[in-house]
């Protein structure tokens, strides 16, 4: 693991702390305090106290390409590593509705009685980058944050903190880090990114060629350019495909056919790295349009609106009440992202959904819990497509036959559009 950059505890310990215990559960929230304050017994901070031994782990490198690669790497590490019954949480460290100010890490509760778990964090806590934490009941069973194995360091400022209850913040942690790391709102921020991966991703190169190469654009297209969005299954494919029948348009997608080489490799990627390529796709697929919409209507199958709606439900953990309000800044349009005349999103019901699904003979084998989850997150996509502005989506029932489907369509192109 490559050397990184310290930040002082202090910035750390300055922050509230979320432990999610669940994508469906309530974070708990805590903060620490250098001031003597009495925490209530029935708080929330006690049940996630009570039992093992407490470890918090905090990854603060401040090259954000190691970061992320990094924080992936430990995930599996954690995952791999710790005795079965030893707990690991997603934990942020956050000042409340500051934006860029969440420090991501693990929260560890370790039932085990092997020294497997000690093993594997005192190797951590050698890698610079990472701090590690324990938590531990003070004589007036309070509790106390401590740097783990203080000695080995240096710090000037004391390294105890007490831990108290916080209320959640109003805007939940997941948000605030969204902007430049998830959505990209320029060609030159999604740019930077693999720019800044190209020594370890070398397929990065390639991909900033084919953006450099896309066909300037120039001629301003005449006619309708419509996107089609909508969750897997719900019908773009068999859409889009009528449409260009129908209407003798040219049919497009982002990603375009180009990034199909690169798409699995940067599907693995942390999604700093994978978001900012399909934002770039965006970007192609945009002077394809521009060109096409001088010859014939466009029909595009995903777009922008999907980039930013499954970046904005990934990054936001939980519940649908998580995803950033209606009027927040997330779900501004590019500015320098050519603009559609329309933009249709496609909806069925989950079990209309699930019918499609099987019928391509995927998702049989899914268990229920991840069932579950699954309805959660596209739940959040969905909600965030409608919320994405300027422009919006108009939403189409897609439930009925392919041809009632294509009608229902045909009849909205050539009224929003006057073809
Ligand atoms: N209106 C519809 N009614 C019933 N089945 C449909 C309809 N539209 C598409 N399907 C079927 O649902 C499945 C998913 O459709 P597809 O067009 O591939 O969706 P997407 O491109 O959105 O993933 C396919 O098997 C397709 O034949
Ligand atoms: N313009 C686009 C298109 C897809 N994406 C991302 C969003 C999701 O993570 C996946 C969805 O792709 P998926 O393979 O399910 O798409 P299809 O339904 O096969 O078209 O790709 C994107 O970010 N921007």
């Amino acid at each position: 693991m490559a050397k990184r950059a310290l930040l002082r505890p202090a910035q750390l310990c300055s922050r509230i702390f979320a432990v999610e215990l669940d994508v469906r559960a309530d974070p708990f929230y805590f903060a620490l305090s250098s001031v003597h304050k009495t925490v209530d017994d029935h708080s929330p901070v006690r049940s996630i106290f009570r039992d093992g031994n407490l470890y918090s782990l905090h990854v603060y490198c401040n090259n954000r390409i190691q970061r992320v690669k990094f924080y992936g790497e430990l995930k599996s590490k954690l995952t791999k590593e710790l005795p079965t019954n030893c707990d690991c949480f997603e934990l942020s460290s956050f000042l409340p509705n500051e934006e860029q100010s969440v420090i991501k890490g693990f929260f560890i509760r370790d039932k085990s009685t092997s020294s497997v778990t000690e093993q594997v964090l005192n190797e951590l806590q050698q890698t610079d980058g990472v701090c590690v934490f324990s938590y531990v009941r003070g004589e007036d069973d309070q509790l106390w944050q401590e740097l783990w194995s203080t000695s080995k360091r240096n710090w000037m400022e004391p390294d105890k903190y007490r831990v108290v209850p916080a209320s959640a913040p109003e805007v939940h942690p997941s948000v605030l880090n969204i902007r430049n790391s998830d959505v990209f709102y320029s060609l030159e921020d999604a740019y930077k990114v693999l720019q800044e991966c190209g020594d370890i991703i070398p397929e990065s190169k390639a991909v900033l060629e084919l953006v450099d190469q896309r066909p300037q654009r120039g001629i301003h297209g005449k006619f309708p350019v419509v996107i089609i969005e909508g969750l897997d299954a719900t019908g773009k494919t068999t859409l889009t495909e009528s449409l260009r029948g129908s209407l003798g348009a040219i049919l497009l997608k982002s990603p375009p056919q180009c990034l199909a080489p690169f798409r699995d490799r940067f599907d693995s990627e942390p999604p700093l790295i994978r978001r900012a390529f399909y934002a770039l796709g965006n970007y192609i697929t945009a002077c394809q349009i521009s060109t096409a919409a001088a010859q014939a209507p466009v029909i595009v199958d995903r777009y922008w609106h999907s980039t930013a709606a499954y970046a904005i439900a990934t990054a936001v953990s939980g519940k649908l009440e998580n995803l950033p309000g209606p009027s927040s800044e997330v779900y501004h349009w590019p500015e320098d992202l050519l603009q559609p005349s329309l933009v249709l999103l496609l909806t069925v019901n989950p079990e209309e959904r699930l019918r499609r699904l099987k019928g391509r003979g995927l998702e049989k084998t899914v268990e229920e819990a991840e069932l579950e989850v699954n309805h959660l997150f596209r739940q959040k996509v969905e909600e965030a497509y409608k919320r994405i502005k300027n422009p919006a989506c108009i939403v189409v029932d897609a439930s009925p036959s392919p041809d009632k489907v294509l009608q229902q369509v045909l009849l909205l192109i050539s009224d929003k559009c006057h073809l």
